[in-house]
């Protein structure tokens, strides 16, 4: 399902930036689906990558502005000895009390677009790519209007649940724990301008990705003679 030859501006812009000069295609997809192995490719082409699960765990480094807010919010039991955030111990607790993950949220969201407006900003290739699990969850972390096209990652939820099992040795009941929070994949194919299957090896993945590659260098071309 992929609208290769539509134009750079989606057919459903209500939450889509209307004007910026450099293309910014969000590539988005539940967990385990692929989303890395995806922007990895694109950053070996050259083209600069935001991952907004990387600036999530800038945005509470120890010390941070951030982690102060959270300890605030729910107990010094959220930092480790050395003042860092415990983050098994944040996960277990707002991924079964789904009160405390819209707080945690709401506290984090902010920073993270913040600090994704400021690498976008100084993204210097033909377009950006922003990777984020929850570019379209999270409406209010305002990060799906920063773009202009979404790419979504899909695999079937087995598939899912193999890859990041087997990746970080988490458990699948953490892992599905984690999947309840995110969209199904027919609500979040929905709202995608491309989208990739991912349900074969790497190389198949590649394959996939090269000509939307070539198709986004192309809308990139045409966005920016028509800001110029
Ligand atoms: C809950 C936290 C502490 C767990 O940390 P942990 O190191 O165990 O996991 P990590 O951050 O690497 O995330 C692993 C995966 O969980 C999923 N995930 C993360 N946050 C969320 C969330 N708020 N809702 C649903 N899924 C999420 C993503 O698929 C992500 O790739 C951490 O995920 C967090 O701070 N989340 C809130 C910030 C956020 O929303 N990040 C997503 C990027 S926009
Ligand atoms: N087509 C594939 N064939 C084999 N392994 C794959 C494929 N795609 C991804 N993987 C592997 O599956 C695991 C999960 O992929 P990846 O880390 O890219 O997912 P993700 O969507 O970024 O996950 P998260 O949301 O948890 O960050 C990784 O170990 C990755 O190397």
């Amino acid at each position: 399902m992929s609208n290769s030859n539509a134009s750079p501006y989606s057919h459903k812009p209500q939450t889509r930036q209307k004007q910026n000069k450099t293309l910014v295609v969000g590539l988005t997809g539940g967990i385990g689906s692929g989303k890395s192995a995806a922007s990895d490719w694109f950053a070996q082409q050259g083209i600069d990558i935001i991952d907004a699960d990387v600036i999530a765990h800038e945005v509470v480094a120890k010390g941070s502005a951030t982690l102060r807010k959270i300890q605030r919010k729910f107990g010094d039991w959220v930092l480790n000895g050395d003042g860092s955030m415990d983050r098994a111990a944040v996960r277990t607790h707002v991924f079964t009390h789904p009160e405390a993950l819209i707080e945690l949220e709401a506290i984090t969201h902010p920073a993270i677009r913040e600090a994704a407006k400021a690498q976008l900003a100084a993204s210097t290739s033909p377009y950006v790519v922003l990777s984020a699990p929850l570019l379209i969850e999270a409406a209010e972390a305002g990060l799906a209007n920063l773009c202009q096209r979404v790419l979504v990652i899909d695999a079937s939820e087995d598939t899912q649940l193999e890859r990041a099992s087997q990746r970080d040795e988490q458990s699948v009941q953490k892992i599905k724990a984690i999947m309840v929070n995110q969209l199904s994949r027919e609500a979040r194919n929905r709202h995608a301008d491309d989208v990739i299957l991912n349900d074969r090896d790497l190389a198949a993945l590649y394959a996939q990705l090269e000509p939307l590659h070539q198709n986004y260098l192309t809308l990139a071309q045409q966005l920016k003679y028509a800001a110029d």
